[in-house]
């Protein structure tokens, strides 16, 4: 890449402290231009998003999350109200926990947080978590809870041991019906009682108003409950109180989250195309990804806190651009495949594919500029002074050479990569970089016609999954009928006596019996093994 076109593409914000250099994405030099017309399409639908338009169709929703930072945008004086003191309640309760002013039931202070929520109810948090956290020195340690794996329940359960007592638990769930998350909660509220402890005097819930979680929180006198606005997506909830409050908890500066995400929001807002970073990576996607996915998003950050941001931006890119249909009722199946780690560990892991294999991704490498964070970062971290690794080399400068020396790697080999660079790790560079990409995912929607706010597909799944378990409660009944055959039987057998499918009734079965819940006599061949009850 020369030199001239680097100069030519480059994006710099010394104010923001942000940079992002799009030269070695190959586009032609008429690429921007071409695009113009369908850009400022573009800006125009976004401003009406954001000026309360319905902008999800389908569900009939507004899209407000970018009113969350500023809400004096917020089409009307509840909302804004809603939005502004919600913030002070989380502010408030925060201040509180700290204080010792609301207590564990022992009186000793909170100290431990256990979060409990899937998808958009716990990427932010543990990105932020992560990215963010000073281990020993925030306010309170966290874990949390997002599957429905006991085993990893257990495992998540086993760390905070001794702390329980002294353990707050945020439970999050906007619909407050996701399975995955009522599991967690009952098997968190199941281990307090375990250990003699009333739950609800340890639970917080942050859901939709009315929702199933919020009718529990409410009747069992829980700590207190927080709101998740319908108009605000899950993968877009960081900055409401589904990220903002488990931060504030953590000791986290929310406010300076917020600041960053609005002074991102208002240079993506301007509709000049050359001078706003959301709609250069919104084109350069279209462009590697010749509209239709066709190259998989690969997110390097050099910058082992960064490590979750890819999975974070995976559930926001792939969730918000996967989608069957355009916004005309055509099928487009459309989105973009993104994965990632961190430089420079995953040099020693698939860069060796992503220079000499397939040409099928583009990467968008992260760059930190700051090495360590230090106490003026708003962390509160402390500074380590750097040390010589080499004679007037350090350990972040060979950090930064394996991110100069992998992306010319790449550019040899024909390889597109983006630079997003920022000055330093912190609460309000993070935020720049959430609201940076939920604009980018809004504008390329809109390049690409599609409607970024729904998401059909993930319902199918639910459903088949409710599917299954019914199945296994009529093989349960099946298998403890009086007249059932003491010696077992089949799956097959089985499976036609309940009307289900057999192979789901084998996999069920065997699942059962792995688990102790039925007895099963192995047989060869394998499908005539039997199961009794
Ligand atoms: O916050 P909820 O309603 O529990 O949903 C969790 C996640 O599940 C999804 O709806 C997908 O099932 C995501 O969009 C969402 O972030």
């Amino acid at each position: 890449m020369t030199w001239s076109r680097f100069k030519e593409y480059f994006y710099q914000n010394t104010e923001l402290g942000l940079a992002l250099d799009i030269s070695r994405i190959p586009f032609p030099e008429d690429f921007l231009a071409t695009k113009e017309p369908a850009m400022q399409a573009a800006f125009s639908a976004m401003a009406a998003l954001e000026s309360g338009a319905i902008a999800n169709p389908d569900e009939q929703r507004m899209v407000g999350h970018y009113w969350l930072r500023r809400p004096e945008l917020a089409p009307g004086a509840e909302l804004r109200d809603a939005i502004s003191g919600t913030l002070q309640r989380i502010r408030q309760f925060a201040a509180e926990v700290h204080s010792g002013a609301i207590s564990a039931p022992d009186g000793q202070p909170f100290s431990h947080l256990l979060v409990i929520g899937i998808g958009g109810s716990a990427l932010g948090p543990q990105l932020v978590h992560h990215a963010l956290g000073q281990p020993g020195r925030d306010r309170m340690s966290v874990s949390f809870f997002d599957n429905t794996d006991p085993d990893g329940i257990d495992y998540a359960l086993d760390a905070i041991g001794g702390k329980l007592a002294q353990t707050l638990v945020v439970v999050i769930s906007k619909s407050g019906g996701t399975a995955e998350t009522r599991n967690g909660m009952l098997e968190a509220a199941a281990a307090f009682r375990a250990a003699g402890l009333a739950p609800a005097r340890h639970f917080v819930a942050v859901t939709g108003e009315g929702s199933q979680l919020d009718k529990v929180a409410a009747a069992e006198g829980w700590l207190a409950r927080f709101p998740m606005w319908d108009w605000v997506g899950g993968r877009t909830s960081e900055l409401c109180a589904v990220g903002l409050l488990p931060a504030a908890l953590q000791g986290i500066d929310i406010d300076a989250m917020l600041a960053g995400a609005a002074a991102v929001d208002e240079v993506t807002r301007r509709p000049i195309t050359r001078e706003n970073p959301a709609a250069l990576l919104a084109l350069m996607w279209h462009f590697a990804t010749e509209g239709r996915g066709a190259k998989d998003m690969v997110i390097l950050p050099y910058k082992d806190r960064l490590l979750l941001f890819s999975r974070y931006l995976q559930q926001l890119v792939m969730e918000s651009l996967g989608k069957e249909l355009d916004l005309e009722g055509r099928v487009v199946n459309q989105g973009i495949a993104v994965y990632g780690n961190k430089g420079s560990t995953d040099q020693h892991a698939y860069v060796q594919q992503l220079r000499e294999g397939v040409n099928n991704f583009f990467v968008t490498f992260i760059e930190v500029l700051k090495d360590r964070s230090s106490s003026g970062d708003g962390r509160g971290g402390r500074a380590r002074a750097p040390i010589q690794v080499e004679p007037d080399v350090s350990s972040g400068d060979y950090l930064q050479g394996f991110y100069l020396g992998t992306r010319d790697a790449l550019s040899e080999k024909d390889r597109g990569s983006i630079s997003l660079t920022i000055d330093e790790l912190s609460p309000r560079s993070l935020g720049m970089l959430i609201a940076l990409y939920e604009r980018a995912v809004g504008l390329y929607a809109s390049l690409i016609g599609i409607n970024a706010y729904h998401q059909p597909g993930v319902e199918a799944g639910k459903k088949a999954a409710s599917g299954v378990i019914a199945l296994q409660r009529k093989l349960l009944a099946a298998l403890r009928e009086a007249g059932a055959p003491a010696e077992g039987q089949t799956a097959e057998a089985l499976a036609a006596q309940v009307a289900g499918s057999p192979e789901l009734s084998f996999k069920v079965l065997e699942h059962l019996a792995a688990n102790g819940v039925v007895k099963k006599q192995a047989r060869t061949p394998w499908h005539s093994s039997l199961y009794r009850a």
